[in-house]
């Protein structure tokens, strides 16, 4: 039995310019998924997410990865959560080329569905860890992000950038432009995490940025300048000592930039009036910026803030339902028990 986890994220900067080749900044945090792999030797595959969003669910199915599970469960949540999971049995078979191998897996995760904080990113990147270390095979975690990247490529149709599966596999902040991926050194920023309870479909607000960029050049420039604005917010980090906690300076021009890109991702028509109210939450409460993060359409907005102030107030917020520190996750995909 393998058990792999892996967090969570925020990101600083970047979301949705990252899929037109743009950079983003995407931190890990410390919120966790955990799969825990047991090789069976029938070939089936048998997964139990009881923390799912829904009442928690299992399912069997066959050796063959073609077949459809048999379940009679809510179907099109159940459905979606199976792609992810048969995505990543995929990669793991693959990997340790062992086409025919069966599992029994448990899912058990912290980070919301569907809120911008990168749960499925976050489950795929360790189950495939999970999975092979069960069969014998040992993956570095590049090795690991690039097999998670094609898992949710396949399962979003194209739509996804490497962004949220490396920063899950090394954890830490990291920066992603197209194809280059790597780690950078951030010192420990001091998120604060508004969650409305609600969830966004990524796919529908990837494809409408897409189209507004393809319809409106000003939009195309917003994506752009979503792009300038990280890179300045990557000169900040890169001045700045990884070892230290950031002075008020730091915060109050990273927050700047925070700002800026939450008003260009909201012309860009991501936000939503839970995600704006809970971003003026933070602002009026001190916070030194605030923006939504991952897909938007609702779920999390992500704050700086040292003091207690904006989870206090969030805690006061009518639309958020939950608010909690993030603390950067230094360490990425982890083996847990073996
Ligand atoms: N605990 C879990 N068990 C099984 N599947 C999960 C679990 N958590 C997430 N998933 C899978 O991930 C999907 C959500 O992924 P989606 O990309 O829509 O949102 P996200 O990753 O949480 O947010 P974002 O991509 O905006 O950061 C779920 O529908 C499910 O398929
Ligand atoms: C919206 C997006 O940029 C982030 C979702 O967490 C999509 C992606 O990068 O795959
Ligand atoms: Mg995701």
């Amino acid at each position: 039995m393998t058990t792999c986890s892996a967090p969570g994220k925020v990101y600083l900067f970047g979301e949705h310019a990252v899929v037109y080749g743009e950079p983003a900044v995407p931190c890990a945090v410390e919120r966790r998924a955990r799969v825990t792999v047991e090789p069976r030797e029938d070939g089936r595959v048998r997964v139990d997410a009881a923390d799912l969003s829904l009442d928690g669910f299992t399912v069997t199915w066959g050796g063959s990865i073609d077949d459809r599970p048999d379940i009679d469960a809510p179907a099109p949540l159940v459905e979606a959560a199976m792609e992810y999971i048969e995505a990543a049995v995929r990669q793991a078979r693959e990997a340790a080329d062992r086409p025919d191998a069966g599992f029994d897996i448990t899912v058990e995760s912290a980070i919301p569905l569907g809120a911008g904080l990168g749960s499925s990113a976050a489950v795929v990147v360790a189950g495939i860890d999970a999975a092979t270390r069960a069969l014998g095979t040992e993956l570095d975690p590049e090795e690991v992000a690039r097999r998670a990247y094609e898992a949710e490529y396949e399962v979003q149709e194209g739509q996804a950038s490497r962004a949220d599966t490396f920063c899950s596999a090394m954890g830490g902040a990291v920066r992603v432009e197209g194809d280059d991926t790597r780690t950078i050194d951030a010192p420990p920023l001091p998120f604060v995490v508004g969650y409305d309870g609600g969830a966004g479909d990524t796919g529908e607000l990837v494809a409408g940025v897409r189209a507004l960029r393809e319809e409106h050049a000003f939009a195309a420039d917003t994506v752009e300048t979503v792009g300038d604005l990280t890179r300045e917010g990557e000169r900040l980090l890169s001045d700045a000592d990884p070892e230290r906690e950031p002075g008020d300076d730091l915060l109050a021009d990273l927050g700047e930039l925070m700002n800026f890109n939450h008003g260009l991702l909201e012309a860009l028509g991501v936000s939503a009036r839970s995600l704006d109210a809970m971003v003026w939450a933070a602002r009026d409460a001190g916070a030194a910026g605030a923006k939504l993060t991952g897909a938007g359409g609702g779920g999390c907005i992500v704050a700086l803030d040292p003091t207690d102030e904006t989870q206090h107030a969030l805690g006061y917020t009518a639309e958020c339902e939950q608010s909690f520190r993030a603390e950067l996750a230094t360490e990425g995909v982890r083996v847990e028990a073996a």
